[in-house]
């Protein structure tokens, strides 16, 4: 029997557990993740770091059924998420994606992700995800059109932009969990700085899972997981992990700090 992945109380109490997860991608020969075990639970801000390729996106693909483990179990609320409805088990998530895609509609659709939106929510979104400015220079406010395919007043609009409206879109969803992947990386490194000094009030009350190259952005992150060729190899704050110098995070904080000034 299919269960209910939503709440119905309201109280939004959720807690992911991936339990011994392994995962090797259909066509490959190698494990992507390996007996990855992790929780965490509503109200909780989760970073995931570490090299390139060392599985941070497939976990979320996991989490998000896009695929399911090889071997092991992700649990919500103690029950395979393979059990709950699919779609109401999504709706609980806003997730961005690094390859989001943005359509030739109006802005407003493209935040709703629907034909029909609630424009003040749209506007709200908007600004939350730090568009504000730019979006009272656009020629019909929601009903502006992006890019010039359907509409020669369509507006052109930059990477950076783009994923400051990605974000708008998951936040227009307003789900409990709301995951980032590397939710800055086409950002400047202003707009990187507003956008994560305001992380905890974009965020509220939501439980955020968000994947970031950039270590600097994760010092306000109380809880990092550490991903290295696939398995989880640390887990604590920065603080904790700043100081473990024989660590994966340690290597990886200085690596990259010969590039940001912190
Ligand atoms: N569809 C796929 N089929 C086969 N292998 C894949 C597929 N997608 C990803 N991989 C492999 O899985 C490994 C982990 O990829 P993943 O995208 O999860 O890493 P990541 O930590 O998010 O990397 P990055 O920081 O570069 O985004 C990589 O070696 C990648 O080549």
């Amino acid at each position: 029997m299919e269960k209910r992945a939503i709440c119905e109380d309201g109280d939004n109490e959720y807690e992911i557990e991936f339990r011994h997860v392994s995962f090797k991608y259909p066509a490959a020969d190698d494990y992507t993740l390996r007996n990855l075990s992790l929780t965490f639970r509503v109200g909780e801000r989760l970073a995931v770091v570490g090299m390139n390729g060392s599985g941070k996106t497939t976990f979320i693909k996991l989490l998000c059924r896009l695929y399911d483990p090889t071997e092991g179990e992700i649990l919500l609320n103690g029950i395979n998420i393979k059990k709950y409805d699919y779609a109401e088990y999504m709706s609980i998530f806003s997730v961005v994606f690094q390859d989001f895609k943005l359509f030739s509609f109006s802005l407003g659709q493209n935040v709703a992700a629907t034909v029909d939106y609630d424009r003040d929510k749209v506007e709200a979104a908007v600004a939350e995800a730090g568009m504000e400015e730019r979006y009272r220079e656009l020629p019909d406010g929601t009903e502006t059109y992006l890019y010039k395919d359907f509409e020669e007043g369509g507006v052109e609009i930059s990477g950076g932009e783009g994923q400051k409206l990605a974000l708008a879109r998951a936040l227009y969803k307003d789900a409990p969990f709301i995951i980032l992947d590397e939710p800055t990386a086409a950002l400047d490194p202003i707009a990187e700085f507003e956008i994560y000094s305001k992380f905890n009030e974009i965020v509220g009350s939501k439980t955020a899972i968000f994947i970031s190259h950039r270590l600097s952005s994760c010092r306000f992150c109380d809880n990092i997981a550490v991903f290295h060729e696939g398995t989880l190899v640390q887990r604590g704050s920065h603080d904790e992990l700043v100081s473990n110098r024989g660590g994966m995070y340690y290597e990886l904080w200085n690596a990259q700090a010969q590039y940001y000034v912190q």
